[in-house]
């Protein structure tokens, strides 16, 4: 039988994030270290970490996973730090399409997962803000989770919050902790980021981890506030705006006991929902 060790140290890095793609990465690459020294053993970089967030940037910023400067600084750091590292974001490019992709990396510095954003930031909001990921970007179309320790961790980016029927895809597939670098910006993010993680985590009985940039202040503003949500929907770490390294001890354990406890997912009336549209 496979060993699952309940306890698991994850530290998630508010890190800032300008111009320069070799600062980008030698900041975060410090980062990491400091986050491995504070003895983390699952930690996670934000959305579009190594280049600024917008339309205009994607295509000048892109890299192939295979061989990039990115995906090189982020296979050494897991080696160096003997870390599970989910690589944040950054735009990559392949086969002349580009998207917004999380990479993850093991203590061998092994590559073993992607994931492609799904969900496109396409939003308008007048007086507020519009963006509009797709004029660039290509989307994914499938989910991706990795193992540490036994404990299975889904994989979705920013936007994709706001999907329940993903994240319910991952806790049917037994995910426990749901990992989200995400750059929400400051006209939804002071009354949604907090609230999307709590939803996600409570109607999925997982953590949830939200990762976003410290807060710029130009262009693209983060909103910032990476948060730690357990299996009951509590905030159990937050970070302000500035850079920041957030960690929290977690237990699996407490997902199956709220799973026992609130049987929700053995009580769903699937034989209502499937047959009510048609
Ligand atoms: N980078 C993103 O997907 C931003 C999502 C966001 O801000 C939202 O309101 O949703």
């Amino acid at each position: 039988m496979k060993k699952v060790i309940t306890m698991l140290r994850v530290a998630l890095i508010q890190s800032r994030v300008g111009t320069n793609r070799k600062e980008n990465l030698e900041n975060a690459e410090k980062l990491i270290k400091q986050a491995k020294n504070s003895g983390a053993k699952l930690v996670s970089l934000p959305e579009c970490f190594n280049s600024p967030y917008g339309t205009k940037f994607f295509n000048q910023y892109a890299e192939s996973i295979i061989n990039g400067p990115t995906s090189q600084m982020l296979s050494r750091a897991a080696k160096e730090n003997e870390i599970f590292l989910v690589g944040g974001t950054y735009p990559e490019i392949d086969n002349n399409k580009y998207y917004n992709t999380c990479t993850v990396w093991n203590p061998k510095g092994e590559l073993i997962a992607t994931y492609r954003k799904m969900h496109l930031f396409d939003i308008d909001i007048p007086n507020g803000i519009t963006f509009k990921e797709s004029d660039v970007l290509a989307a994914g179309n499938n989910l991706s989770s990795f193992e540490v320790n036994g404990i299975k961790v889904g994989l979705g980016i920013c936007y994709d919050l706001r999907f329940e029927e993903l994240a319910k895809l991952y806790r049917l597939d037994d995910v426990k902790i749901m990992v989200y670098p995400g750059a929400f910006n400051m006209t939804t993010g002071p009354i949604h980021f907090e609230l999307l993680q709590r939803a996600r985590a409570l109607d999925n009985q997982v953590y949830v981890l939200g990762v976003s940039p410290a807060r710029a202040e130009q262009g693209y503003i983060a909103w910032g506030h990476s948060q730690i949500t357990d299996p009951w929907g509590k905030v159990i770490a937050q970070a302000k705006e500035g850079e920041e390294i957030i960690y929290s001890d977690i237990n699996v354990q407490e997902c199956e006991n709220v799973r026992q406890q609130i049987p929700i997912f053995s009580q769903r009336r699937t034989d209502v929902y499937d047959t009510i549209k048609k």
